[in-house]
């Protein structure tokens, strides 16, 4: 792939069918539980990115017997039944959240076990300390850190769960309660997790994974608090792994913006993944989604008909998915203000920040605001940037900060024929950055641009 990597946009209404990758987000909560269970697991449709070969060798490294066929999409766990065979190792988390945050809950399992925890520069200002106060207070471990207090790198000295009551600060990730309530109830006595005021649709995901390992339904209070009984999980036997919605996202985007048809198939019309919201999104703006024998089919009759106007959305609780609307943004007209997203700016990288700083390199007229972003729409400034480059034998090219939300979001931007030719007018600095979740998303773009009716 060359970097920067030149967009060719699409010429023709989309027809064509896209088989997304599994959910990072399954496919790391399904490793995890997978380990703790009794028995062996086979995970199908696992996601194979940079964010699950960080768990997956993490489990390797921990002593676990794990095997992958990348081709087949299955991942192998003998499970251990709660415990943990290597008690000393070091662990490299990249800047995968849900690594980061799973591994540390899980490793506090192992009582007298001392783990090097590091992490990409970028995870090292990521927030961990919500687990880590958590921990503490259920004397389940002890930190001892090498940096910035409450932060990556540390070491971790297991203590293991003994029960007990705690107030879980889950406000900067709500990856701090589902790591929680993955790991803690393997201890010896009931465990209450006190969590008012966290984005659940993840939580919904970790509570729906517990069931599906042998785990009895769990729901919190009024209060926001779960009573964590002492569970053993069992294998499954087999577990099949959603698509990743947040990577349809990208997809639905550019349905909108192109027209035509697009197939994804084995969605069913309850998924798991909150990010399927995001159809309730665009289809403010025309998009249809039908979900039938549990493929979804995708369509916008003409993208000339899009609804056009001031729009302030809350995606709070699809954070992820607010890049791909807010980068195609310039070509949806009006103006929108988009909020509930202050935690974007503990991500990868200050998502906020990055999307307002790509916005108005193209143009557009951006304000920040702690939690929001607004975007006064200016297509002519759009076309007018890119004809001037285009004049200059040069393209608009976006940084993408090492976050691959940034990478596919701009790369579904400049799938669109803006200039009306044919030809490239936008490129993506570092594509590659996209691995962390879904490494093939250029090739997956080229062959929905080249598919045959
Ligand atoms: O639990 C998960 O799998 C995730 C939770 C969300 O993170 P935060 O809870 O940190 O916002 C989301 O942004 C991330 O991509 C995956
Ligand atoms: C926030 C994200 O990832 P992580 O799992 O590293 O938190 C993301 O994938 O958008």
């Amino acid at each position: 792939m060359s970097d920067p990597l030149p967009i060719q946009p699409l010429t023709q209404a989309l027809d064509a069918r896209i088989e997304l990758p599994g959910s990072k987000s399954i496919t790391n909560r399904a490793l995890i539980l997978a380990a703790l269970a009794n028995g062996t697991t086979r995970l199908e449709g696992a996601l194979f990115s940079r964010d699950t070969r960080i768990m997956l060798a993490a489990l390797e490294t921990l002593g676990f017997q794990v095997s992958a066929d990348e081709a087949a999409h299955t991942i192998t766990v003998r499970g251990e039944g709660g415990s943990i065979p290597v008690k000393e190792a070091e662990l490299h988390i990249g800047n995968a959240g849900t690594a980061a945050r799973f591994l540390t809950a899980f490793l506090a399992l192992a009582e007298g076990g001392s783990y090097k925890l590091d992490g990409d520069p970028a995870m090292r200002e990521r927030p961990m300390a919500g687990l880590l106060d958590a921990l503490v207070a259920l004397d389940a471990a002890e930190f001892e850190f090498h940096g910035e207090a409450g932060h990556f790198p540390f070491t971790l000295k297991a203590k293991g769960y003994r029960g007990g009551s705690v107030e879980v600060d889950a406000s900067s990730s709500s990856q701090i309660l589902s790591a929680l309530l993955l790991s803690a109830p393997a201890g010896s006595a009931p465990t209450t997790l006190s969590c008012p005021n966290v984005r659940p649709f993840y939580v919904a995901i970790t509570l729906k994974l517990r069931e599906a390992f042998g785990a009895q339904a769990l729901e919190a209070d009024d209060a926001g608090s779960y009573t964590l009984e002492p569970t053993q999980y069992n294998s499954p036997g087999s577990y099949a792994i959603e698509p990743d919605l947040s990577a349809a996202s990208y997809f639905l985007a550019l349905t909108l913006i192109q027209g035509g048809t697009l197939k994804i198939p084995k969605v069913g019309n309850d998924p798991l993944q909150g990010d399927a919201h995001f159809v309730d999104v665009l289809s403010h703006h025309g998009l249809r989604v039908d979900a039938e024998n549990n493929e979804w089919t995708v369509a916008c009759a003409d993208p000339r008909d899009i609804q056009r106007g001031h729009r302030e959305i809350d995606f709070n609780t699809i954070s992820d998915t607010f890049l791909t609307y807010a980068a195609i943004a310039p070509l949806l007209g009006g103006s929108v203000r988009i909020c509930g997203i202050g935690h974007t700016r503990l991500q990868e990288t200050d998502r906020i920040a990055g999307m307002a700083a790509e916005l108005s390199k193209l143009g557009q007229l951006v304000k920040e605001e702690p939690e929001a972003l607004t975007v006064s729409i200016k297509p002519n400034e759009l076309r007018a940037r890119a004809l001037k480059a285009r004049n200059e034998g040069k393209l608009l090219t976006i940084d993408t900060y090492e976050d691959h939300r940034f990478a596919m979001s701009f790369g579904i931007l400049g799938s669109f024929d803006l200039l009306e030719d044919g030809q490239p007018w936008l490129a993506i600095n570092d594509p590659a950055c996209c691995g962390k979740t879904f490494p093939d998303f250029f090739e997956a773009l080229t062959a929905i641009r080249t598919a045959k009716a």
